[in-house]
Parts: C-alpha cells; sequence; structure tokens
C-alpha cells in the first residue's frame, strides 16, 4: 500500500485542492489516518484556503498542513521575492517525513503545475523526487488538455505517475470524448478518474474518486 501521493497539476485552477479533498475524505472512511501537507500556500490573503479547508477534513493543526504562507497569489519563488522570506527546503522534507512517521496515509499539494518555482533553480519537480513519492497528475478535461498534461509527464519523465485525474468535464466540448484515450494512449498513463464540472466538485470528484481508492490502498 502506498504511504503517500503528491498531487500535482496542469495548471493552478484544475482541481488539486478538490481531488485531494475528495481523496482525503475515501481514505478517511476507509478508517486510516490521514494528512494533508501544503509546503507553501500563496494567495493567503488573509487565510490560507487550501490548508484551512484541508485542516478541518483531517483534523489537523493549521501548523502542521502549511509549513509556508504567502500573500501574493503568485508562484512561490516569486512571493520570497516580492515579500521576502526564504523557504528552507530541508524543513519541507523532515516535516513530511515526519507526517509519513505520524499518519497512515500522507497526500502532498503544490502549487500550481509542476515546472512551478519554490526557489531559485528549484521548482515542484524537484521536490517531487527529493520527497521520492508518487505522484498522481489532475488535468483539465477540455481542449488543449491533452498538450498541457503530455508537457507534464514529460517534465514528469522520472517521477512515479499514479495516474491522471481528469477534471472538468461540461458534455459541450467535442474534444472530451477522445482526451482521454488519447492521453493514455500517448502517456500510458492510466486517466484513473473522470470528473464532471459539477455545482458541487467535492462531491463529484469524491464519488468518481472513490473507486480509484483502491489503485492506492
Ligand atoms: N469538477 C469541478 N466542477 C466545478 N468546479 C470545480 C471542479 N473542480 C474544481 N472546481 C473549482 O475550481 C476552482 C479551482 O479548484 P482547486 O482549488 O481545487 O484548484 P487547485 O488546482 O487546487 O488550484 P491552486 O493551484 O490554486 O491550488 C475551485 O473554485 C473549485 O471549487
Ligand atoms: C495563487 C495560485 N492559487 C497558486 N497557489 C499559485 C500558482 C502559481 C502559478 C505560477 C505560474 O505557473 O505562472
Ligand atoms: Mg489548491
Amino acid at each position: 500500500m502506498l504511504k503517500s501521493l503528491f498531487i500535482t497539476a496542469t495548471d493552478t485552477g484544475v482541481g488539486k485542492t478538490t481531488i485531494s479533498y475528495a481523496l482525503a475524505k475515501t481514505l478517511i472512511e476507509k478508517g486510516l489516518k490521514v494528512a494533508y501537507f501544503k509546503p507553501v500556500e500563496t494567495g493567503a490573503d488573509p487565510i490560507p484556503e487550501d490548508a484551512t479547508l484541508l485542516s478541518k477534513l483531517t483534523c489537523q493543526q493549521i501548523d502542521e498542513v502549511v509549513l509556508y504562507t504567502f500573500k501574493n497569489p503568485v508562484a512561490p519563488y516569486v512571493a520570497t521575492i516580492m515579500e521576502g522570506g526564504g523557504i528552507d527546503l530541508e524543513k519541507i522534507i523532515k516535516h513530511y517525513e515526519y507526517l509519513v512517521q505520524k499518519y497512515d496515509f500522507v497526500i502532498v499539494e503544490g502549487a500550481g503545475g509542476v515546472l512551478v518555482p519554490i526557489k531559485e533553480n528549484y521548482t515542484y519537480r524537484e521536490l517531487i523526487k527529493d520527497l521520492n513519492i508518487p505522484v498522481l497528475l489532475v488535468s483539465r478535461a477540455s481542449l488543449g488538455t491533452i498538450n498541457h498534461t503530455l508537457l507534464t509527464l514529460e517534465a514528469l519523465k522520472d517521477a512515479n505517475i499514479l495516474g491522471i485525474v481528469m477534471n472538468g468535464f461540461t458534455g459541450n466540448d467535442i474534444s472530451e470524448e477522445k482526451n482521454p484515450e488519447v492521453i493514455e494512449k500517448f502517456s500510458k498513463v492510466k486517466v484513473i478518474a473522470k470528473c464532471n464540472k459539477s455545482e458541487t466538485p467535492i462531491s463529484e470528484c469524491y464519488e468518481k474518486l472513490k473507486n480509484a481508492a483502491g489503485l492506492i490502498l
């Protein structure tokens, strides 16, 4: 059984937090003690919304969930330039190792897409490598997602990719029909869940991910 998963995406706003929540809920309902870890949250103005939302589900203290928060909605590296303050990678790695010891399962969420810089010459791709953690990729359902998804997987070619969750199907975009199979064919990575655009995104993604939990447990 896996002990942790890194949730990344092809861009910001694609559904990492939504999928993290759905997955955490599924695993908690199976009796696992689950931790969520958002090493750096930007756009925390005034509160870190991702970390706050998930901490309520996992019953963690906020300072166990997020180590660095920045006000400006930008890449973590950019936020350190704009607002000052440094990000200590060793601290992130040690905290992750602490969480893996303490919990049955740890869900780590990046910020934006996988090549978003955390520090000079260091992106989430390097953090994934340093954490030695399997990856779940969240992609859009719509036109453009083949390129975005294959580019992200190319950037993650040395990583352990568990699968892809495609998010936001509307039925109004003709490309949606073939996007999943084309992505699977070209990437050899499985699309493990397809979530529709919904008025209740968390419930929609929870329903669709419930069956995928078997992949993880
Ligand atoms: N299937 C869906 N249907 C409708 N809305 C959705 C769906 N999935 C996500 N959303 C909405 O899209 C927005 C972005 O989702 P989310 O916050 O999960 O993205 P993210 O990848 O975590 O973004 P960030 O890079 O800022 O962390 C949120 O308002 C969320 O409620
Ligand atoms: C503010 C947003 N919600 C994310 N936390 C940060 C996204 C950084 C994206 C940087 C980029 O790809 O240009
Ligand atoms: Mg998020």
